[in-house]
């Protein structure tokens, strides 16, 4: 199994008539999601300088800011100092995926919550997120990106509605504002040692993304990225890097919305390189408040009888958290 290629150019710019282009382009989407879930987006007009930028500004702050600078945004639960159970910097085993410490360490930012309180202690993900504060352009650099990212991700939006006979402009509401996620992510090589003190952990545990489309920008690590295979059973295939495209995947609300057209499908992270390798996947997601049940275009394609009962997606989400990490109470 080859990951598909999808080519999202012709709905970059909104507003644009309905021509062959943009159904060709939504044919090869509808395709790649319902056969695979993971596809090479090309045509999506981000410069390359710019995903290098923030590729460097993560590596870079990940190997040289002390202790300390790590521990001062370091992620908290909820309600504990400026901590929202949320964002922040996670040390490497901080994270957890099925129940195993994942061997990664990272920054997660969030949109905005829709009603933030002026001040601690915050509810979960109420908090604003925490930035590097040795690292002035670290913001800018990732404001500008993830601005740029939340355009891509409502032309794909436009994309699948082609896809599914919708009018352009279907999904809209259902994702303005988007509650993005970015994670800005490190992997250490993962050594026998670090494996035999964590057996059964990975870089990155499988698991499948919740919301809509994830965007990742990688280095140019092969071999680490693994996604599962339908056709091999329990194979998994390889999502390279792939020079000018993002690696996209499809999240569980688009599953969910779609009755089980398009796929969520599972993934992991193995790096065993001797490499610290670099990612940053931004979740292009609903709306917090966005309500997500299958659609009838799809329930009709598929038999007839929805799949799935209705979700909130910032409910949904809080669910998902809840489990992903150490709290103080299991450490
Ligand atoms: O680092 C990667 O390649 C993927 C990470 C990932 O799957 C995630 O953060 O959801
Ligand atoms: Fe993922």
């Amino acid at each position: 199994m080859a990951l598909p290629f999808v080519d999202v150019s012709p709905f970059l710019q909104k507003g644009t008539p309905p021509s062959p282009v943009k159904e060709a382009s939504a044919k090869s989407l509808f395709t790649a999601c319902h056969d695979v879930g993971f596809f090479y987006l090309k045509g999506h007009g981000i410069p390359k300088e710019q995903c290098d930028l923030v590729l460097d500004t993560v590596k870079r702050w990940m190997l040289t800011a002390t202790k300390e600078e790590k521990d001062a945004i370091a992620r908290k639960d909820a309600g504990v100092g400026d901590g929202d159970g949320a964002r922040g910097y996670q040390r490497v085993g901080e994270n957890v995926t099925l129940g195993k410490s994942d061997f990664h360490e990272a920054i997660d930012l969030y949109a905005t919550y829709p009603s933030p309180p002026p001040s601690p202690p915050y509810g979960p993900l109420q908090g604003p997120n925490l930035w590097p504060k040795n690292s002035p352009t670290f913001s800018t650099t990732f404001t500008t990106y993830i601005d740029q990212i939340l355009l891509l991700g409502a032309a794909l939006m436009r994309c699948m509605a082609v896809a599914l006979s919708l009018p352009e402009d279907h999904f809209e509401p259902f994702i303005t504002p988007s509650f993005w996620v970015c994670r800005a992510i490190g992997y250490p090589p993962l050594t026998p040692e670090a494996m035999a003190a964590n057996p059964g952990g990975v870089g990155c545990g499988a698991h499948s993304d919740y919301g809509c489309w994830t965007f990742l920008l990688a280095d140019e690590t092969k071999g680490a990225l693994k996604v599962k295979s339908k056709d091999d059973g329990e194979g998994w295939v390889d999502a390279d890097p792939v020079e000018g495209c993002y690696v996209v995947n499809v999240g569980d609300m688009l599953m969910q919305w779609t009755n089980g057209l398009f796929k969520s499908t599972v993934h992991q992270v193995v790096h065993l390189g001797s490499n610290y390798r670099v990612s940053v996947p931004v979740f292009f997601e609903p709306s917090w408040d966005a309500k997500i049940s299958p659609l009838e275009t799809c329930v009709a394609l598929t038999g007839g009888e929805a799949l799935y009962k209705e979700v909130t997606y910032g409910e949904y989400l809080l669910g998902k958290i809840a489990t992903n990490f150490y709290t103080e109470e299991k450490k």
